[in-house]
């Protein structure tokens, strides 16, 4: 198997600050990636290692094979799109299609052409006087256009209306098509990346959580509710992931590769967004309530 990304041990300290550690993760290609997690969960972090904007305080990072930003020939096989989806303000739409023509060796004029037709962008409008989803479609188009390998997004979306967001994501989608681009997307909008997405990977708190095939994932993970003594002969190969008791009762979040054991009636399997929220509320929440870890210990 391929990967578009390799990344082992790899960590980001800002002074004393880890924002980024031990993360040990491979990403194949061909994949549209969504990377969770809270605010500070290191996602632009490991997106600007990814891009070479910033440079690993430990272990390694490779992109499509070599370190990023290894030179001109790296650069020009990755699109990134910074947070916020910047652009030249004081540029016409033209002048940022002459420039990405410049900047890019494999830059592809017709395609966005084509894309600022479509888009009913004028050439000569500023771009500093384009909506905020007119913005986000000028720079997903001069990222597409250099024809990348891997096209990397840091919340593209965040500050798009409904409509202006669907209108990106389908764009998205048709380049990916288009140019058999691999795709890292980061977003907080759970059920866009639960569309869009067929790879996942979720930081907390500076950790890797958890990562994998979304359908990987779905088939992995159950909620299982039951009194608290049913769990006492839950067998050790299956994780929890998240657990939460009343008086009357146990809901546990678990992954398991293996069959759940049949006694556990009520075992179901969860969507994509719960097993997502389940793994961000385990960063934010195990170390305050302790839940799953004294649930563990309780177990040992
Ligand atoms: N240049 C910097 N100097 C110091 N600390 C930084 C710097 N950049 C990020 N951090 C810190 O590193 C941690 C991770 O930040 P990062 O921006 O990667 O998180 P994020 O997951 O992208 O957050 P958000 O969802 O809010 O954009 C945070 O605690 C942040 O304050």
């Amino acid at each position: 198997m391929t990967f578009v990304l390799e990344a082992e041990g790899l960590g980001k300290r800002y002074g004393r600050h880890e924002a980024l550690a031990d993360c040990n993760l491979q990403i194949p290609e061909g994949r549209v990636v969504g990377l969770v997690g809270p605010n500070g969960a290191g996602k632009s972090t490991f997106l600007g290692l990814a891009c070479g904007l910033i440079q690993p305080s430990e272990g390694t990072i490779k992109v499509l094979g070599h370190h990023p930003a290894a030179g001109t020939d790296q650069l020009a096989r990755v699109g990134f799109v910074a947070q916020d989806t910047p652009v030249y303000a004081n540029l016409t739409v033209a002048e940022h299609l002459r420039l990405g023509a410049e900047l890019n060796p494999r830059w592809d004029q017709k395609l966005a052409e084509r894309q600022v037709r479509q888009l009913n962008l004028k050439p000569d409008h500023k771009a500093g006087r384009l909506s905020g989803g007119q913005r986000a479609q000028l720079a997903l188009t001069i990222a597409a256009a250099k024809r990348p390998e891997l096209l990397i997004f840091d919340e593209p979306v965040a500050a798009l209306d409904p409509l202006a967001r669907r209108g990106f994501l389908q764009n998205l989608m048709e380049f990916v098509a288009e140019l058999e681009a691999s795709v890292i997307l980061s977003s907080h909008l759970l059920g866009d990346l639960e569309r869009i997405c067929d790879h996942v990977v979720v930081l907390g708190d500076g950790r890797l959580q958890v990562a994998g095939e979304a359908d990987d994932l779905v088939a992995e993970h159950y909620r299982l509710v039951g009194a608290q003594g049913d769990f006492e002969d839950l067998p050790q190969d299956i994780e929890i992931i998240q657990a939460a008791h009343t008086d009357r009762q146990t809901t546990l979040i678990v992954r398991s590769t293996g069959p759940i054991p049949h006694h556990f009636t009520e075992a179901t399997h969860l969507d994509l967004e719960d097993i997502i929220l389940a793994y961000m509320s385990r960063s934010a929440y195990a170390s305050v309530t302790g839940t799953a870890q004294q649930f563990l210990e309780a177990r040992q």
